[in-house]
């Protein structure tokens, strides 16, 4: 793995998860690059994108908040049931998951349930049509429908999740999330994600 220029605040690290063929390859292409393949090329076991992005905290008082440079690191897992040993590996890692179904295929919206066994923390459900109601499934859990032809819901779902994903952060963490800084962001981020498994949500 290469990193690339270690100026920012916090390294995230987000996982796609969901049977072949649902888009998740497609959608993080759209994600990071803007550009959507219409080709279906099936992962081999594990895949990454990168992006950099500004995150800025809510003040409660209406104030703007702080910004910090988050580095994106988003792990593009196969679907496919043989490489599931592997990718079930990278889930430890991960801090949040962007669970994706094909609203035109009903067994990868079944297959959900499976998928969110694997972990219990920051999460969001992607689909890509509407017509069905995930909300009543899983009240807590954003759901979004988004396209990766179109750009839809897209960047929305994925600044969603990271600001879920910063929130627990913030919580866990002893010190202020401001005082972070790239020397020992990792260690604080490793404590975030060990407190993860802790985690009753
Ligand atoms: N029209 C449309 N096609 C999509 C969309 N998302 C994905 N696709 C198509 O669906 C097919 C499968 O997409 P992938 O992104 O490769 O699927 P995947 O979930 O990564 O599959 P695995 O790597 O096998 O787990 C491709 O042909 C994509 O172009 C979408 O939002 N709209």
């Amino acid at each position: 793995i290469t990193m690339t220029d270690g100026d920012y605040d916090y390294l995230i690290k987000l996982l796609a998860l969901g049977d072949s063929g649902v888009g998740k390859t497609t959608f993080l292409y759209r994600y990071t690059d803007n550009k959507f393949n219409p080709k279906f090329i099936t992962t081999v076991g594990i895949d990454f994108r990168e992006k950099r992005v500004v995150y800025t905290t809510n003040s409660p008082n209406g104030t703007t908040g702080k910004t910090f440079k988050v580095h994106l690191q988003l792990w593009d897992t196969a679907g496919q049931e043989r490489f599931r040993s592997l990718t079930t590996a990278f889930f430890r890692d991960a801090m949040g998951f962007l669970l994706m179904f094909d609203l035109t295929s009903q067994q990868s919206f079944l297959n959900v349930r499976n998928w969110m066994k694997n972990h219990k923390c920051e999460c969001v459900i992607q689909a890509s049509s509407s017509d069905v109601c995930l909300c009543l499934l899983f009240p807590r859990i954003p759901y979004f429908e988004t396209s990766a032809a179109t750009g839809a819901e897209v960047e929305k779902s994925v600044v969603t999740l990271l600001d879920l994903v910063m929130k627990r952060m913030e919580q866990c963490v002893d010190k202020p999330a401001a005082d972070a800084h790239n020397t020992d962001s990792s260690s604080k981020l490793d404590a975030a994600a060990a407190d993860e498994k802790k985690c009753a949500c």
